[in-house]
């Protein structure tokens, strides 16, 4: 079976054909789905935690009447892993870390005196609770708790959870619940889905309900996040993976295969796009493409995707180029090309970047790039960056005002309510001026 999606012969500036995400069924949100999640966050209210077990048993098979992890489980999870998976690990845990405080030195508290007395300021300061949902059903994939316990904790919050839900086999994985540990985790759940979301969210875990909800799943997990959102703050709403190659006469033409097809593994619906400046580098990609899903594990997964959710897009020169990927705002961009920096310089919407041949997404993806992988999909670039550091920080803002500055404020404060109407907001003002005719010392 031939997996080709059409190559495109695009004209300058003519692009209705490519398929942006956001255009895709994979990013619309499904009633179905909505109704689901809303009647079991209806549920799990109500009923408290007999809902959120009840729901662990017949989605996900857990029958014991516990679903924490022991403090020894968690700090034990290593020993299932060989002695080079427990580095590899590591060396993601370590690496995620170093690049999160690496952001976090980046955000400094600060003041300025605006006028005389008058002076204002803000401090970061973490939120107080975090739960974090590791995705683990059809992949156990270890480097989400990096991503978001790691990076949690190295932006200062006091207590994260985790929760993952059970592998094929009915238990944690070990390698996910390691990575947690690594990643300085209070506690450790088996709790999948919606349940999980619920149950840290409304406080039923022997915890009060968590500030925030952070990390990607399936189509449950996000709009689970998405009705749970305002009660709670939440990271950002990921929806299927994706990647986009920039790629020109000088790339090779089988790693850029690869690695459209290193994304398209993601799911059926995970888009892959390369939009190129040769025609002949884009043909060869198809080639090699198809080549390389005869013998791909993963195939009946990547090979659907690149399908029908891949496109191949012949751009007249490096401006239209970066003005296609301008456009779908991608989740992965990688650029293979003779001048890279100039993409670099110039491309404006993408949640991370991959510079240069020696770069793959499959390094961010597992921790050993150091950034973050939780990053927008379907379009979200365009407004919006990956997890960091500073989504955990509040820059909570403060001012103090001397006797001297408030004649500075007050009039103009009781200029602007009197044209307002607001009687109770001026008499704040005015109030204070007459203590500073009548002498206050204060
Ligand atoms: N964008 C990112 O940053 C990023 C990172 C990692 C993973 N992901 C995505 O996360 C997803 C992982 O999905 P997954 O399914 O393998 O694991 P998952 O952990 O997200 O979901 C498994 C849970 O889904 C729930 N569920 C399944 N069927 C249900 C139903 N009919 N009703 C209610 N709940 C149901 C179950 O409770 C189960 O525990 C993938 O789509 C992957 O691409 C995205
Ligand atoms: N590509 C996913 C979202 O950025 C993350 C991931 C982890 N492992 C494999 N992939
Ligand atoms: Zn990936």
């Amino acid at each position: 079976m031939r997996f080709s999606p059409r190559l495109l012969g695009t004209l300058a500036g003519r692009f209705d054909h490519l398929k942006a995400p956001s255009e895709t069924p994979a990013a619309q949100q499904d009633p179905a789905v909505a109704q689901r999640v809303s009647e079991m966050l209806g549920e799990i209210e109500r009923d408290g935690h007999d809902a959120v077990l009840r729901y662990a048993r017949e989605l996900d098979g857990w029958d014991a009447p516990d679903v924490e992890l022991s403090r020894e489980a968690v700090r034990a999870s290593g020993d299932a892993l060989t002695p080079e998976h427990r580095a590899a690990l590591e060396l993601g845990a370590e690496r995620t870390r170093r690049f999160a405080e690496l952001q976090r030195a980046g955000l400094s508290d600060a003041e300025v005196e605006l006028a005389p007395g008058l002076t204002t300021g803000y401090r970061y300061v973490p939120v107080g609770s975090v739960g974090a949902y590791l995705p683990a059903g059809r992949f156990p994939l270890t480097a989400g708790a990096f991503m978001t316990v790691g990076v949690a904790k190295a932006a200062g919050v006091p207590t994260v959870i985790a929760c993952l839900p059970p592998g094929k086999d009915g238990r944690a994985d070990p390698a996910v619940v390691y990575s947690a540990h690594l990643s300085g985790v209070d506690r450790v759940f088996v709790l999948g889905g919606v349940q999980a979301l619920a149950a840290m969210s409304f406080g039923l875990l022997g915890e009060e309900p968590v500030d925030m909800i952070v990390g990607a799943g399936n189509a449950f997990v996000a709009e689970a996040k998405r009705q749970l959102f305002g009660r709670v703050a939440i990271d950002l709403l990921a929806g299927p993976s994706e990647v986009a190659v920039i790629a020109d006469e000088t790339a090779d033409p089988e790693l850029v295969a690869a690695d459209l097809l290193g994304q398209a593994e993601h799911g059926v619906n995970s888009p892959a796009a390369l939009v190129t400046t040769s025609r002949e580098l884009g043909e060869k990609v198809v080639e090699e493409a198809d080549k390389q899903l005869a013998s791909l594990s993963t195939a009946e997964i990547a090979g659907p995707a690149w399908r029908d959710y891949g496109s191949v897009t012949w751009a007249q020169d490096r401006e239209t180029a970066v003005a296609l990927m301008d456009d779908l705002a991608p989740e992965h961009l990688e650029i293979q090309t003779a001048d890279d920096d100039y993409y670099h310089d110039a491309l404006r919407n993408y949640g991370s970047i991959f510079l240069g041949t020696w770069s793959t997404v499959a390094y961010s993806d597992k921790g050993m790039a150091g950034t973050n992988h939780v990053l927008p999909t379907a379009g979200g670039a365009r407004h919006s960056a990956g997890l960091s550091v500073s989504r955990f920080l509040k820059p909570l803002t403060y001012q103090r005002v001397s006797r001297e500055a408030t004649p500075l404020l007050a009039e103009a404060v009781e200029t602007i309510s009197d044209y307002e109407g607001m009687a109770a907001h001026k008499a704040t003002a005015t109030l204070r001026l007459e203590r500073l005719r009548e002498g206050d010392a204060r």
